[in-house]
């Protein structure tokens, strides 16, 4: 087991948002060191060491108590630092499967995310009798969602917004005595491109539902909006220089112009083959065009992205997550939350569009106190991007050194 990846876990931290209003975390819920110490249902904490944990992580140590008694929570922690085992212990703790509605809501910005969301709460709660848990995701079949609704009320949803929306409407699905609404990537959920259809949700929501909201990243744009959905909510917060993760060091190599990407990327294919790795590009076509020159050279790599059909999507994510390919190329469909531990190397093709992604891609590899490598790929016209982002978030991008090679077989 790994150590506890944040520092300080006692130490408030302080925000100070565009308005100049001043967001400090709250001290009111002490961190539990213990999961024998929170008081959770015995099969609850059954299914969490049968699931390999032994002590909570700083998010869960400060994070799971304060929604179990029932307060509205910002939960923001660096990526990988055990997140989703919060909302989902605390989802566990709170459902009452004796009682036959929808208590709890899990939205994520995509299927990819719902689906994992999905399998950790369902194996951590699998000793808890007569328990329900569906996912409605876009992509899966309408008729079998709507047939596995009609036959038992689920007592936890994990969606993406856009079926949620779809079984609202057609009232296969009632949120209406909801208990707890959880919004994972929640800035990303925020944001123009999900907002109206995280809203629509919202508005079906009763007075007494709890709202949760979870990220790596919490832009003050989106701390500001906050208290809109949430009533006086606890705040776990980091501050932007403490976002990056110790086990991950992040390198940049020069590339004069896009064009020279591809040779660089073929001079670093032993490397990158060493273990599993994944290449973002910022869009599908090139994430294709990519896949198809490597591919032409003999080199091994698979590929994701929204364009996809689903079953290709689910059977590329199983073979990736089993090891049995270890090269994925893709956009930022899976910049946020993908948790596949062995991956020690993120490859930006393309710097991300923006400074969230940033933070949000190079958190796939170093999980849970893991060491992981990022490298950036940077054109001339990149350079003071790249300088942006170091600013940004107080942290090092070094030149790629020589020996890279050995770096990632350490
Ligand atoms: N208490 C724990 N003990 C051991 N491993 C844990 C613990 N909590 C979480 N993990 C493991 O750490 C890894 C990362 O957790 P998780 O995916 O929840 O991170 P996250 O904070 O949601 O990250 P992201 O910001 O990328 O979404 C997972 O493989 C998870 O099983």
């Amino acid at each position: 087991m790994t150590s506890n990846p944040s520092p300080n876990p006692n130490q408030p931290r302080r925000n100070l948002t565009n308005t100049g209003r001043d967001i400090t975390e709250s001290t009111e819920y002490p961190p539990v060191a213990t999961f024998d110490a929170m008081n959770l249902k015995e099969p609850l904490l059954h299914g969490i060491y049968s699931y390999g944990f032994e002590k909570p992580s700083v998010i869960q140590q400060k994070g799971i108590i304060p929604i179990v008694k029932g307060r509205d929570l910002v939960a923001q922690a660096q990526s990988g630092t055990g997140k989703t085992a919060t909302f989902a212990i605390s989802s566990l703790q709170m459902v009452d499967p004796t009682k036959n509605f929808t208590q709890v809501l899990i939205l994520s910005p995509t299927r990819e995310l719902a689906m994992q969301s999905h399998n950790v709460i369902t194996q951590i709660g699998m000793y808890i009798e007569g328990l329900n848990i569906i996912r409605l995701v876009g992509g899966d079949n309408v008729g079998d969602a709507i047939r596995r609704l009609e036959s038992h009320t689920p007592h936890i949803v994990v969606g993406t917004p856009g079926r949620i929306n779809h079984m609202l409407e057609s009232e296969h699905l009632d949120i209406s005595h909801l208990r707890l609404f959880i919004l994972d990537e929640a800035d990303e959920m925020l944001s123009l491109g999900f907002q109206d259809a995280v809203l629509e949700v919202n508005r079906r929501l009763s007075r007494n539902c709890q709202t949760v909201l979870v990220s790596a990243t919490m832009p003050n744009e989106i701390l500001e909006i906050t208290d809109r959905l949430l009533k006086n909510p606890v705040r776990i917060l980091v501050p932007r220089d403490e976002l990056t993760l110790d086990g991950l060091r992040q390198f940049y190599v020069i590339v004069d112009k896009e064009e020279h990407k591809f040779d660089t990327l073929v001079d670093l294919y032993e490397a990158i083959s060493v273990s599993q790795c994944v290449i973002f590009c910022n869009f599908k076509r090139k994430v294709d065009f990519l896949a198809q020159s490597l591919e032409d050279k003999q080199f091994s790599v698979s590929t994701i992205h929204g364009s996809m059909s689903q079953d290709e999507r689910n059977q590329i994510m199983k073979d990736f997550r089993e090891g049995n390919t270890r090269v994925l190329i893709t956009t930022d469909l899976l910049a946020r939350g993908i948790d596949v531990q062995q991956v020690s190397l993120v490859l930006n093709y393309d710097l991300p569009q923006d400074k969230e992604n940033y933070i949000h891609r190079i958190g796939r590899s170093a999980r849970f106190g893991r060491k992981g490598i990022a490298i950036n790929f940077v054109t001339q016209e990149d350079a003071s991007q790249l300088k942006e982002i170091q600013e940004f978030y107080h942290t090092q991008i070094d030149e790629m050194p020589e020996n890279i090679n050995d770096l990632l077989k350490q």
